[in-house]
């Protein structure tokens, strides 16, 4: 499809496997910018409250295909956020009537609204079992919360003292090892398996933890997991480069406003919705990759999460450097838009 002078590209219309809407006047005002350019995604349900239930995720679903402008075709596909009180009965009834595609672990204290995640991995193993049995996905954020365990290894420890033991206890258990990025991350994932995937996001493709730390505090590239040394990062671009099928495209866009990231305890997340199908075409231009660029934004996801990929197609084309927003405006405040560091040149026809 593409070779490396291509100035067109006719790709399937991609998909964002993991990304975060919120609720209310950011979502109305994020709901476009994914829109635009991804005919699906699978939307985090770590709300606060969180989307707990299968009812829940039908109500936020709603919510979000009211919120979705008139002419843009867009398909939530739901998770439910796993709690120790969940109900894997629960679970079954809104798998079978379409309504979530996932549940999302969040070890408790993890991330970004993760209070009511799980303490207790032994109090959801029938939850687990059900979703082996029904086949329904787990998306994980893997990391460690131990206070003792330094914040730049809880992704590898993670998996090691988690992950594993979780999936030798749970044979059939698909898993998605979210926003990996970390060589082991990578390696667990490629070595794992049919029942094992990671998605990759935008910024750990590009950024590493200088980009953060180096020249004054850069609030707007601190997510979670922090982004790591520069040889993690090139073992996570070259797993995203690769084409290999474990490997696809969750952006992780997590809206923040400004006053909420830029602060003296700044809130986790890059927002990257509105670039990111042009950083990710710039990224594997650079690497000379753009004949795996549909494996890594339209296919891999799909045939992971057993759904067809779209048969709408999407043209991206090379010109002079994109003109992007730097901040998107919201009823509640104005949110920054991640800022790759270099131009992007690939454009998206709508
Ligand atoms: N990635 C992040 O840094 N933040 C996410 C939560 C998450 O995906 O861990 C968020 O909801 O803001
Ligand atoms: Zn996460
Ligand atoms: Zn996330």
């Amino acid at each position: 499809m593409a070779d490396a002078s291509a100035r067109t590209l006719t790709l399937r219309r991609p998909d964002d496997w993991h990304l975060h809407l919120r609720d209310g006047a950011v979502l109305n005002a994020v709901v476009r910018e994914t829109a635009r350019h991804f005919a699906r995604a699978i939307v985090m349900p770590n709300l606060v409250p969180p989307v707990a239930t299968g009812a829940q995720a039908a109500a936020y679903r709603e919510r979000i295909l009211a919120a979705v402008p008139a002419g843009m075709d867009f398909t939530p596909l739901m998770t439910v956020y796993l709690c120790e009180e969940t109900d894997p009965a629960d679970l079954k009834a809104a798998k079978a009537a379409g309504i979530i595609h996932a549940v999302k672990l969040y070890p408790a204290g993890a991330t970004t609204n993760s209070a009511s995640g799980v303490r207790d991995f032994s109090k959801v193993q029938k939850v687990f079992d059900t979703m082996a049995e029904i086949g329904l996905p787990l998306c994980v954020h893997g990391e460690v919360t131990d206070p003792a365990v330094d914040i730049f290894d809880r992704e590898a420890v993670f998996i090691e003292r988690v992950l594993e033991p979780l999936r030798r206890r749970t044979p059939g258990l698909k898993v998605v090892l979210e926003h990996i990025t970390t060589r082991e991350g990578a390696d667990y994932v490629r070595q794992g398996g049919d029942d094992i995937a990671a998605t990759i996001t935008v910024q750990h493709l590009i950024i590493n933890r200088n980009h953060i730390l180096v020249g004054g505090i850069k609030p707007h590239y601190y997510c979670l997991p922090v982004a790591k040394r520069e040889e993690h990062r090139l073992a996570v671009r070259a797993a995203a480069t690769s084409g290999d099928s474990h490997f696809f495209l969750g952006t992780d866009s997590a809206p923040h406003l400004d006053p909420a990231k830029e602060s003296a305890c700044g809130c986790a997340g890059c927002y990257t919705a509105t670039n990111a199908l042009s950083a990710v075409t710039e990224v594997f231009e650079q690497d000379g990759a753009l004949d795996r660029l549909e494996a890594f934004i339209s296919l891999n996801g799909p045939a992971f999460y057993r759904l067809p990929p779209n048969d709408a197609r999407i043209t991206l084309t090379k010109g002079e450097a994109v003109d992007y927003p730097r901040k998107i405006a919201t009823e509640a405040g104005p949110l920054t838009v991640f800022d790759p560091t270099f131009p992007l040149h690939w454009s998206v026809a709508e």
